[in-house]
């Protein structure tokens, strides 16, 4: 079984348990049912925010620790004063150390667009995304089959929530686009072997229709790299691990910034200052 058979595996005896301790009707009940989401492919695509959606993540599977004690208040309020336009929130406990609170947090002190970062397998998941305040949901194309992908998907959209899908070759992304998506994201990481190679998001950058956002995910740790890959055609990056693997990651998230900010700035032959 590779890692992300084993997540799955795991996943559906999750959803099991929780299901039983905690059913639709009480999720239901969450004010966040009420209120409308904001929208990420909105935030992610403006021209004046940066297109990161930065991320909150302790440890994985591929990594180990990586922060066990940044403050998600702290963390997630610097991400979005350095110019983040989004944020991701990791709420797998078992693989990524994450938790349903983290996102809850997330969400009571920031207006932003919040994607929920674990492996939905169920509408149940989907449901629970809602009452906890997220906004957008993952969908993986290698862990899911595409009629099952498109099922979630028009669920999440039927909430009023958005959907990125995730795929990392171009056979997942030739079996599993369909109308429901709002976002589709390129993972330099393959769940099956860890392997990171920025290489992906450029060969499958241009098959991806304009209807969609297009995000890179993963294994971004330059700010040059994030100009290349805007200029091949990205609207969005996710970056986790470049920032949590600092002892401040609202810091670090920061600076990077700046210093995207700069070289774009620069590349667009628009340098102010000296
Ligand atoms: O920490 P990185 O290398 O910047 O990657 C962030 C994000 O892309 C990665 O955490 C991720 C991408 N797809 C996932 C699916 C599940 C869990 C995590 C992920």
């Amino acid at each position: 079984m590779n890692i992300l058979e084993k997540i799955i595996a795991f996943k559906h005896i999750e959803v099991a348990e929780k299901s039983s301790l905690v059913p639709v009707k009480l999720l239901e009940q969450s004010i966040y049912f009420q209120s409308k989401v904001v929208s990420m492919k909105k935030y992610v695509a403006d021209p004046e925010k940066t297109g990161i959606i930065a991320e909150f993540k302790r440890k994985s599977p591929s990594k180990g620790a990586i922060n066990v004690t940044a403050s998600i208040e702290k963390t997630s309020i610097g991400y979005m004063q350095a110019g983040a336009s989004a944020l991701s929130i990791l709420t797998d406990k078992e693989f990524f150390g994450g938790s349903i609170e983290d996102l809850k947090m997330a969400r009571k002190f920031n207006f932003c667009p919040i994607l929920r970062k674990d492996f939905i397998v169920d509408e149940y998941q989907i449901l629970e995304s809602k009452s906890i305040g997220a906004d957008c949901i993952l969908l993986i194309a290698a862990a899911l089959d595409p009629k099952r992908l498109k099922e979630l998907a028009a669920f999440a959209k039927s909430l009023g929530m958005e959907v990125l899908m995730e795929v990392h070759d171009a056979q997942e992304l030739d079996e599993s686009l369909n109308e429901h998506l709002d976002l589709v994201g390129i993972n330099n990481r393959s769940l099956k072997t860890f392997e990171v190679d920025l290489k992906t998001s450029f060969d499958l950058v241009n098959s991806i229709p304009n209807e969609f956002v297009k995000i890179s995910e993963s294994g971004i740790s330059k700010p040059e790299t994030l100009v290349e890959l805007k200029n091949a055609g990205f609207d969005g990056f996710l970056i986790g691990e470049t920032f949590m693997k600092s002892s401040r990651p609202h810091q670090a998230a920061y600076n990077f910034m700046n210093e995207y900010r700069k070289l774009l700035r620069e590349s667009k032959g628009l340098v102010l200052e000296k």
